[in-house]
């Protein structure tokens, strides 16, 4: 188990829930590693974000994203709804403010999935809140995990794996780095990290 963390130990318990935010390149797996997490511990809340992109197949509003214009997207911003919110490949992504502060206050376990300009909004934000980097075993894997899902067109593969760059070179502000070699692995770690195991 411990062959996954690098960089850092894991943190020792803390009993307060605290936000979890999981950043890594698009590719790397984090919406697998969450969702096999959340299969077995559905108490763990997912924020549901906003997003200008166009749904992928099977991607459903009110699930998987809240799917929202340009227009509506400039409102959430303009009327503070948003704990943080990014530009990310040609689309803008927010975490909609209100349920996740409810959710705190009702102590339940909260996680982010969201970029890394997010991230580095969170922690100035919310100084208490544990940042979880996932990184590719290597970035040969990363493109082959980004091509071989078979959502974006070879143009937006680019722009995603250009940003994927920056996003690696950025692990040394994360509190934790997980390798995500195994989903199963990956996801026990977070789930201990979080305090729900
Ligand atoms: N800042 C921010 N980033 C987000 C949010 N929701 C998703 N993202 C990030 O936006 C990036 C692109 O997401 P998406 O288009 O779903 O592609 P995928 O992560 O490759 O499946 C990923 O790094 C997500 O983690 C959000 O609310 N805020
Ligand atoms: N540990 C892993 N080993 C092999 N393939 C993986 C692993 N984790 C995720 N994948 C695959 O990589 C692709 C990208 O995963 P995804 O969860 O969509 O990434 P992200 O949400 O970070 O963009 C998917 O096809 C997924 O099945």
């Amino acid at each position: 188990m411990a062959a996954t963390f690098r960089g850092t130990t894991p943190e020792p318990p803390d009993v307060r829930p605290r936000l979890t935010v999981l950043s890594g390149p698009s590719g790397v797996g984090k919406s697998t590693v969450v969702a096999h997490m959340r299969k077995e511990h559905p108490e763990v809340w997912l924020s549901v974000s906003a997003t200008t992109r166009k749904p992928r197949p099977g991607e459903q509003h009110g699930v998987h994203y809240f799917f929202v214009t340009d227009e509506e997207m400039d409102k959430l911003i303009a009327n503070g709804e948003l704990l943080e919110w990014a530009e990310f490949a040609g689309n803008r992504y927010g975490t909609p403010r209100a349920a996740v502060l409810e959710r705190l206050e009702k102590g339940e376990p909260v996680l982010l999935e969201i970029d890394l300009q997010g991230a580095r909004q969170v922690r100035e934000s919310m100084s208490d809140a544990r940042l979880v980097f996932l990184a590719p075993p290597s970035w040969e894997e990363l493109v082959r995990r980004l091509t071989g899902r078979g959502t974006e067109s070879p143009e937006v593969i680019e722009r995603r794996l250009e940003a994927a760059r920056t996003e690696l070179a950025a692990e040394p502000e994360f509190d934790t780095t997980l390798v995500n070699t195994s989903v199963e692995d990956v996801a026990r770690e977070l789930l201990a990290l979080m305090d729900v195991v």
